[in-house]
């Protein structure tokens, strides 16, 4: 198999890859790395850990090594803690260049930003909210000459979900240079592949790992039928397990919201259970507090919504806990993806209740895996049952007392006129988007329905189904 200097990179470069311990290169980066030299768009879309920030990151040291200059080049990502993560591998990966990086997440100073981004970093690694706002606001820094525009967890950023980043690209995307190499990369890019297609029109070459099933080998699946109302007995069980039996190992868990984080972070923390919370309603400076502890083993428990979900990279990640089930398979893909990276092993539990089922068929069938099903022993969860609801009634008056959901609207607004936006405006675009899509949907169930109706119609009388699809007008009206 070749090594690093057979892909095309610089000795200096070899050497870094030695010196942190990247012996071979992997599969995404022997597919893209030598595409990337030769100046060509990329897509690359390979398994959760297994090495794509590499991928990109030393193509680019090299060509910046060759052409020094700032801001050589941009890479947005979707979360602030990813930031800092690709920030750390340029950094460590460029240190013989003494290679210059600016960080520009939200929650952080915008004046120190602005003064960073004036001194032409070669590097800029940002989220797209905030770099925006500096675009909007600033004109003492220009990223019309960069020559990289990197998109990692690309879909992500694509994807209109609870964050939509589609105002913020379009600024962003106005303000870098038509030409350029543009790098896309993702666990699950094919989802918005034609969108992106559209980003990356210099000879793109699009690398896909070639492998049955979607999540990687090493990681052990499996869901826990559980009664919704004794969900709780349930993860303090698990965690009890898992704690007592891995001495040395550190378990995510996922929840759906930052309320419910919150409750279970308590909760757990009840049972005396070394626990850390990361959710989008705390402040940066927590965020990044938890983290650390949670990344130097200090706790070992990180109990997170999926803000935590993508790119992290924490080796000592042994177990992954879907607290609820998750909607969307990626975002299963991307959560269970928090362990068993670069080769090691982890195990994944998802907690499926009697409303999830469905959920659990769908993730199956989009991983193309059947998750095996988990056995514990009730007579445990039952002995603590009591106990456990009555510790969660606890948090859950105490939270309702500290006026959290208050705090949330509260903080919105906030952020909201911070972006020089009217918090009532918005709010009535918002509802009128929500019943846009509501409409839509309605439309896609309908034309979902005539065509199975139309389906069984024809096989039962054995002709090709002719199909009449409302339109949009009809259903509007
Ligand atoms: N060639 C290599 N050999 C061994 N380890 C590697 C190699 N390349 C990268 N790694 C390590 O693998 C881990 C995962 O890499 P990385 O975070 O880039 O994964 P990823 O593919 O971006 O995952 P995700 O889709 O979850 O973001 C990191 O700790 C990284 O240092």
């Amino acid at each position: 198999m070749a090594g690093f200097a057979e892909l095309g990179l610089s000795s200096w470069l070899v050497e870094q890859c030695r010196q942190m311990g990247l012996k071979q290169p992997t599969m995404v980066q022997l597919g893209c790395i030598p595409a990337i030299l030769q100046g060509r768009d990329c897509l690359g879309c390979a398994k959760t850990g297994s090495g794509k920030t590499a991928a990109f990151v030393l193509p680019i040291l090299q060509k910046l090594s060759e052409d020094p200059y700032g801001i050589f080049c941009l890479v947005l990502t979707p979360t602030r803690e990813l930031a800092y993560q690709i920030a750390e591998q340029f950094r460590v990966l460029g240190k013989p260049l003494g290679l210059k990086d600016c960080i520009i997440v939200g929650g952080m100073d915008m004046v120190v930003q602005a003064l960073e981004l004036s001194r032409k970093p070669h590097v800029v690694i940002a989220t797209p909210g905030r770099l925006a706002d500096h675009l909007r606001s600033s004109n003492t820094f220009s990223l019309k000459k960069i020559r990289f525009l990197v998109m990692d967890e690309a879909d992500r950023l694509l994807e209109q979900g609870c964050t939509d980043f589609t105002a913020d690209l379009e600024t962003i995307l106005a303000s870098v240079p038509a030409q350029r190499q543009t790098l896309l990369f993702s666990a699950t890019l094919t989802d918005t592949l034609k969108e992106l297609q559209g980003l990356a029109t210099n000879q793109p070459f699009f690398w896909e790992a070639q492998a049955p099933v979607r999540t990687v080998e090493q990681l052990d699946q499996r869901y826990l039928l559980v009664p919704e109302k004794v969900k709780d007995a349930y993860l303090v069980h698990l965690v009890q397990t898992f704690y007592e039996q891995l001495e040395e190992c550190s378990i995510i868990i996922f929840t759906n919201t930052c309320k419910t984080c919150q409750i279970l972070c308590m909760m757990l923390r009840k049972f005396n259970f070394p626990t850390v919370a990361l959710h989008s309603m705390m402040k940066q400076k927590e965020r990044f507090a938890a983290l650390a502890k949670f990344k130097s083993s200090i706790y070992r428990i990180l109990i997170a919504t999926d803000v935590a979900s993508r790119g992290l990279d924490i080796p000592t990640v042994q177990v992954v806990i879907n607290h609820n089930t998750p909607g969307l398979p990626k975002i299963y893909i991307h959560r269970v993806g928090r362990t068993a990276r670069a080769g090691r092993q982890g195990q994944a539990i998802t907690l499926v209740t009697q409303y999830d089922i469905h959920l659990l068929h769908s993730i199956e069938e989009e991983i193309k895996k059947q998750l095996d099903e988990m056995k514990v022993e009730e007579a445990k969860v039952l002995s603590i049952l009591t106990q456990v609801n009555v510790v969660r009634r606890e948090c859950d008056i105490k939270l309702e007392a500290s006026h959290f959901d208050e705090k949330k609207e509260i903080n919105k607004r906030k952020q909201l006129i911070l972006e020089g936006k009217d918090p009532d405006l918005e709010a009535k675009r918002k509802a009128e988007l929500a019943k846009i899509k509501q409409q839509n949907r309605r439309f896609k169930e309908q034309v979902g329905q005539t065509l199975k109706r139309q389906k069984a119609k024809s096989t039962s009388r054995g002709v090709q189904p002719q199909p009449q699809v409302p339109t949009l007008a009809q259903e509007q009206t």
